[in-house]
């Protein structure tokens, strides 16, 4: 399926640049932006011009190039000294999204692996060819978590709940947890999907029905405090959200809400499925209290898209992410398939299968 926007793509070659649709304007205005300097791919990470795991991941990994590509006729010594304080850079723009560090490490070792003699203009080109490789990998993730995902919905048709966004506009490709709703609706399936607004940045309100609408599926918008009565009213079906960062004990990091909707679904027997690539899975996050909690701007909540809602001077507490326990989790929806009632050892199988363990 194809859908009529983009979240990223690199425009060019040697110089290029990272172009984003930034999501900070949407719904509002779709306007794409081509950044050719490290300290503004830094900035659209951290102020969600461009967010969700793999999109960050892949951004990041498009950063790197950014960061050198102006010493493509200088020495190896130069590229790597430079990639020395880019990669910390990137990395540091955001905490929670496992992504992020999973793709810059990946060029880095890609990097590493070319000889010792390799000119720099070798070293910014391979940059360049692995972050591409990230993307391609990235978009056949996200089809093929859409056709397992796809298959655990009923083909007379769906009612679904969603936090967040975890679609097209998280990734490079057709998202993860609106991933199995784009296929599912490609196959004929009919679908309605309650998107959760997701306060404070309203991802859900903003960019989750914004996408829904776009590709033809019924969207209705609720508020988070809602959730639970909409869950337990018997309005829905399934439950599908995507993740940052997956525990080795199955333990899932999500957008801050997610907890709560995973208690009303465990409460009204719903089924509460994550979808994430296993680039998304941190086999050194043992459990989900290994995870770091990006706190973020305390006057996203006291001002954000709405404007003030708060008294300028109360005190906030703005974490970005909650943990979900795996023995909330009905399945992670991954790239390899649907693995049912996660634990440590299923986990561990999987990431071993993935290749992500030895
Ligand atoms: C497929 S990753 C999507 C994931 O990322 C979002 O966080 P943010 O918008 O702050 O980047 C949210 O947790 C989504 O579930």
């Amino acid at each position: 399926m194809q859908l009529p926007f983009s979240t990223l793509s690199w425009q060019g070659e040697l110089p290029g640049a990272l172009r984003l649709l930034d999501q900070t304007l949407l719904p509002a205005q779709e306007v794409y932006i081509d950044l050719v300097r490290l300290d503004d791919v830094v900035d659209a990470i951290q102020r969600l011009a461009v967010r969700g795991a793999p999109a960050i991941g892949c951004s990041a990994a498009y950063g790197l190039v950014v960061g050198v590509q102006d010493l493509v006729d200088d020495s190896t010594a130069a590229v790597r000294a430079r990639l020395g304080t880019v990669a910390p850079a990137l990395i540091a723009a955001r905490p929670t999204a496992v992504n992020l560090e999973w793709a810059v490490r990946r060029v880095l070792a890609r990097l590493d692996a070319l000889p010792a003699d390799a000119s720099g203009r070798l070293l910014v080109e391979t940059a360049l060819a692995e972050a591409r490789a990230i993307e391609a990998e990235d978009v056949e993730q996200c089809l093929a978590m859409g056709r397992h995902g796809a298959g655990l919905l009923p083909r007379e048709g769906a009612r679904l709940l969603t936090h967040c966004n975890a679609g097209a506009l998280a990734t490079a490709g057709i998202g993860t947890a609106l991933a199995p709703m784009y296929t599912a609706h490609d196959q004929g399936v009919p679908l309605m999907v309650y998107a959760d607004e997701t306060r404070p940045l309203l991802q859900g309100a903003r960019i989750t029905s914004w996408e829904l609408t776009r590709a033809g599926i019924p969207v209705t918008l609720i508020t988070d405090g809602m959730s639970a009565s909409v869950i337990g009213s018997g309005r829905v079906d399934a439950i599908f959200v995507g993740s940052d960062r997956v525990a080795r004990n199955g333990d899932v990091c999500n957008k801050i809400g997610t907890y709560a909707v995973a208690l009303a679904a465990r409460a009204h027997g719903i089924p509460f499925y994550v979808v994430a690539p296993l680039s998304t899975f941190d086999p050194e996050s043992r459990t989900g209290a290994d995870i770091p909690i990006e706190e973020r701007d305390p006057d996203e909540v006291r001002a954000g898209a709405l404007g003030a809602v708060a008294p300028s001077g109360v005190a906030v507490y703005n974490p970005a992410f909650d943990v979900t326990p795996a023995e909330l989790v009905t399945a992670l929806v991954t790239e390899r398939g649907v693995l049912e009632r996660p634990n440590l050892e299923r986990v561990e199988g999987l990431l071993r299968e993935g290749g992500r363990i030895a």
